[in-house]
């Protein structure tokens, strides 16, 4: 098993349990009666490069990274520095997170909300907007082409943006077949969780013009996200190198002025 279907086997578990716990209709329910999900892909083609700022308390590759007892106070100071959307791991056994932490950021900040986990099921697409998510990560290497095509729909059906998640050519051509608008290159290979940053501008380059691409992964600092920018990122998504910043929000200031400075790179499309 690599370490992206061990990750599924354990969501899976976890899911049995809340579905035993609500049902489906429950979950739909909740969903309907949820606020608005906002509009991202406007959001998403402001000018400069965005950055979606993550609250991850820890990953597989590199274990425990920070404690983050008040998930909401870290999402305010985030959106204070400039981030377009905020990221929400709610995977629990290798990332730490949970959908309590995606209600409490939700509450805490205006931007639009991802729910950032390894979604299988449309049970997830429907909690996701139950706790206030506008978007919905989906990982091509995580579902069958037919599985990808049905939770696709599902978001947008509930007025979600799906951000489809590749790491490699054939995953970017299931993507765009599967009619993604968003795409995120992920330069770190969840089966074996290495980071090679060059994937994004091997994968980006010949995207359709008017598909939103977001660089995942490897950013540590504004060189990384210049990088990016000249490789036609429309967004970086940013974990570690903000929850470990001693300063988060001046962390987040600081990508958002290299991505908006007249210097940086910019998608011409
Ligand atoms: O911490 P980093 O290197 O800045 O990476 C953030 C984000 O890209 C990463 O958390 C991620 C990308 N795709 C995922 C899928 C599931 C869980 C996590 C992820």
């Amino acid at each position: 098993m690599n370490v992206l279907e061990s990750i599924i086997d354990g969501v899976r578990q976890d899911l049995a349990v809340r579905e035993a716990a609500l049902s489906l209709a429950e979950v739909k329910a909740r969903a309907a009666d949820a606020p608005s999900p906002r509009r991202v892909l406007d959001v998403l083609r402001e000018p400069g490069v965005g950055v979606i700022a993550e609250v991850k308390r820890s990953s597989p590759s590199k274990g425990a990274l920070a404690t983050i007892a008040d998930p909401a106070a870290l999402a305010a100071l985030y959106a204070d520095g400039g981030a377009r959307v905020i990221s929400v791991l709610t995977e629990e056994r290798r990332f730490g997170g949970s959908l309590a932490d995606l209600d409490a950021v939700r509450a805490a900040v205006d931007v639009p909300v991802l729910r950032k986990d390894f979604v299988v099921s449309p049970y997830q697409v429907h909690e996701a907007r139950a706790h206030g998510a506008d978007l919905v990560l989906l990982i091509v290497a995580a579902l069958e082409q037919n599985v990808l095509h049905g939770l696709l729909e599902r978001v947008e059906s509930l007025g979600m943006t799906a951000l489809v998640e590749v790491h490699t050519e054939e995953e970017r051509d299931r993507a765009l077949e599967a009619g993604a608008k968003v795409i995120g290159v992920n330069a770190r290979d969840l089966k074996t969780l290495q980071v090679d940053r060059a994937v994004f501008a091997r994968i980006a380059s010949n995207l359709p013009n008017d598909v939103i691409r977001i660089a995942e992964s490897g950013v540590r600092g504004p060189a990384d996200l210049l990088a990016y920018a000249g490789a036609g990122a429309d967004a970086v998504l940013v974990g570690e190198g903000l929850v470990t910043a001693g300063d988060p929000r001046a962390a987040v200031a600081d990508l958002v002025t290299a991505g908006s400075h007249p210097s940086c790179p910019r998608p011409s499309r």
